[in-house]
């Protein structure tokens, strides 16, 4: 346990180390499993009543071998045969109490540890997802979805093992270890010291080795997260994979991940299985010794021959301990490395951290109708992961309440982090970001983020029902109001004419429903949030023009009443906006009107040339009125 400290000064504080965090152990020993504490400190009745049961049921099986005795030495003495009858009736009566209780006894302490077991590892599952779901991204960008699962499957299946059954076995047979020894030095200790000194030479090289498999164990847990990241990746992405026939491809990647899970795997086996070798043979020859001897005392007339099977049993029970407390240290070594890398994920902080004291956000009734004001004011800024590279280099803009503003440039120029900046995804290191006049950091997250509808690029669709998925935004929303929502994003009809209409299930991702129909489900999603601020990363992907009508629809009712922020690929959408924000290299280059543009930034009108006049979806009398501006 003395390692608990290094462990816990080893316990990851910060996003990018999680990540590294892939090399070797760095203690090897059972203290990260101190860790688990706090989990079972909420169940210490259960945890009494488990003891209670271990306690009586190891007494139960100590009870045996001296009801043994009885049998052999008393049982079997009477000379009236009727009354070696009745004693032997007896005898075995008392046996077959020991038994029983022995049963009743084990199944209580079985149910209480098992209970135990599963509600831990339950409460752990839960307790890292939700601290996962805290983390910025830079958290997702070091750690990989497929990493995390598997810890929140594999890792803590491990700590079940341990919670669940391990240590009850652990503390069942040091009970019953110590219990038989404890009556071995009692009725017999000459015995005692020789079996004593051969299990002294069992265990010393059992812990030794014990550490090596714990290592390896963490590595080999370390290698199927590895697979489980591959394959979640993958698996997302199959369309893309297909197109390229790279699935040969993938699954030698996966079982090449597999192979090496397996590989570690088996190298931990093979440890084990020589400790398991050396155990059994050793205990074994610890058995013989004690027989051998006992034979001798009971023939030399020393001891009697209920004595001799009394102390066999112990002999029996204490060895067969020890065996088990060892391969349970082998468990208890797998799980400390199961549970440092879960507490690792539990101890990353997020470097966007809540404020102590949040300062609430004007009240939204005030906006109601107009939509939020937001400032960037000379916001610079860049990603962890790039230091050397500013995504912002001094930004200031100032959005009206009301007003739309579409952002454009070319790839890479900045838009979506200013959209990142706003949602408090990451805080800029110089600058500053104001929602409705106060600075993000200082308002508590959930605040901030009520107030802002997000339609992203790519609509992302939950499987669960149509009428679900709307109410993503505002799960207290009621029916009338999602219908209502869908209805002004234009998605009532086509969402009306599903199988099942709003009950249909719509599928991992949406798979059912068309690019345009995605994305007027997102957009009646931030139509229901009814947020003041609407941040809008258009959909670059073409559409027809029916559904690129029915999509510029849903956005314009979206807009009604909100502040917008807009990342714009369509013509239509520049020519409504309010104010167009032309950005390069995280600078702000130029803002003006599309017409003004159009007359001044060179930049803009290659922009407008390049990507507005191929944007397939563009009605044809706005696409005109272009040609005619830029001609
Ligand atoms: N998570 C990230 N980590 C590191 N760098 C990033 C990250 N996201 C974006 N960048 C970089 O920051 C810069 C700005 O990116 P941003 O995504 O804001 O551009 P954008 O204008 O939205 O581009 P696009 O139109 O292609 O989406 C780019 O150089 C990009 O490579």
């Amino acid at each position: 346990m003395a390692s608990s400290s290094t462990a816990t000064s080893t316990a990851v504080t910060d996003v990018n180390a999680v990540a590294e965090a892939d090399g070797p152990t760095k203690s090897r020993s059972i203290g990260p499993l101190a860790a688990l504490l706090p989990f079972l400190r909420p169940y210490r009745g259960r945890i009494a009543l488990a003891v209670l049961f271990l306690v009586l049921a190891a007494l139960a099986t100590l009870a045996f071998p001296v009801a043994l005795k009885a049998l052999i030495d008393n049982g079997l003495v009477a000379t009236d045969p009727g009354e070696r009858m009745l004693a032997l009736r007896e005898h075995f009566g008392a046996l077959f109490a020991v038994g029983v209780a022995l049963g009743l006894f084990s199944a209580a302490r079985f149910y209480f540890v098992t209970w135990l077991g599963e509600r831990v590892t339950a409460d752990l599952r839960s307790a890292v997802y939700a601290h996962v779901l805290t983390q910025s991204p830079a958290f997702f960008e070091t750690t990989r979805s497929g990493e995390v699962l598997s810890r929140l499957t594999a890792d803590t299946t491990l700590v079940q093992t341990v919670v669940g059954s391990s240590l009850s076995m652990g503390l069942r047979n040091t009970v019953m270890g110590l219990g038989a020894l404890a009556m071995l030095i009692f009725t017999n200790p000459v015995v005692m010291a020789q079996v004593l000194g051969v299990l002294t030479l069992v265990v010393l090289p059992a812990l030794i080795v014990g550490r090596r498999v714990r290592g390896l164990s963490r590595a080999s847990q370390d290698r199927l997260a590895d697979a489980s990241a591959i394959a979640s990746e993958v698996l997302v992405a199959m369309p893309v994979v297909q197109s390229h026939t790279a699935e040969a491809r993938e699954a030698r990647r996966f079982s090449d991940a597999a192979e090496r899970a397996f590989t570690t795997a088996i190298r931990r086996t093979q440890v084990r299985s020589a400790l398991v070798a050396f155990i059994i043979s050793a205990t074994f020859g610890a058995l013989l010794w004690g027989l051998y001897q006992g034979t001798q005392a009971v023939m030399r007339g020393e001891i009697s021959a209920g004595h001799l099977g009394q102390t066999v049993v112990f002999v029996v029970l204490l060895t067969s301990s020890v065996a088990v407390l060892a391969e349970v240290w082998g468990d208890l070594l797998r799980a400390a490395g199961a549970t440092e890398r879960l507490m690792e994920l539990l101890a990353a902080r997020s470097p966007v951290a809540e404020p102590a004291q949040p300062r609430a956000l004007p009240p939204r009734a005030a906006d109601a109708g107009r939509g939020a004001s937001v400032s960037l004011r000379d916001v610079l800024f860049h990603y962890p992961s790039r230091p050397q590279t500013a995504a912002l280099d001094h930004v200031s803009l100032e959005v009206k309440p009301g007003e739309t503003v579409a952002l454009v440039g070319p790839s890479g120029a900045g838009k979506s982090t200013v959209f990142q900046m706003l949602l408090r995804f990451y805080d800029a290191q110089r600058g500053e970001v104001l929602f409705d006049g106060v600075p993000v950091q200082t308002v508590a997250l959930a605040e901030l983020r009520s107030r802002i509808g997000l339609v992203p690029q790519d609509s992302v669709i939950f499987s669960t029902s149509a009428l679900e998925n709307i109410r993503y935004g505002r799960p207290e929303a009621s029916d009338e109001e999602v219908f209502a929502a869908a209805r002004a994003a234009q998605a009532d009809g086509f969402l009306r004419a599903l199988p099942e209409g709003y009950a249909t299930y719509l599928g991992e991702r949406g798979v059912r429903l068309s690019g345009g129909q995605r994305q007027r489900l997102a957009i009646a999603r931030a139509i229901l949030k009814d947020a003041p601020l609407l941040l809008l990363d258009e959909a670059t992907s073409a559409l027809d023009s029916e559904s690129e009508r029915a999509v510029q629809a849903a956005l314009a009712e979206a807009m009604r009443g909100r502040t917008t922020l807009v990342i714009a690929h369509r013509l239509a959408t520049v020519i409504h906006a309010d104010r167009i924000v032309v950005l390069e290299a995280g600078r702000i280059v130029d803002i003006g009107s599309h017409a003004e543009l159009l007359q001044r930034c060179a930049l803009y009108q290659r922009l407008a040339a390049a990507q507005f006049d191929s944007a397939a979806a563009v009605s044809s009398s706005e696409a005109d009125a272009t040609s005619a501006e830029l001609s």
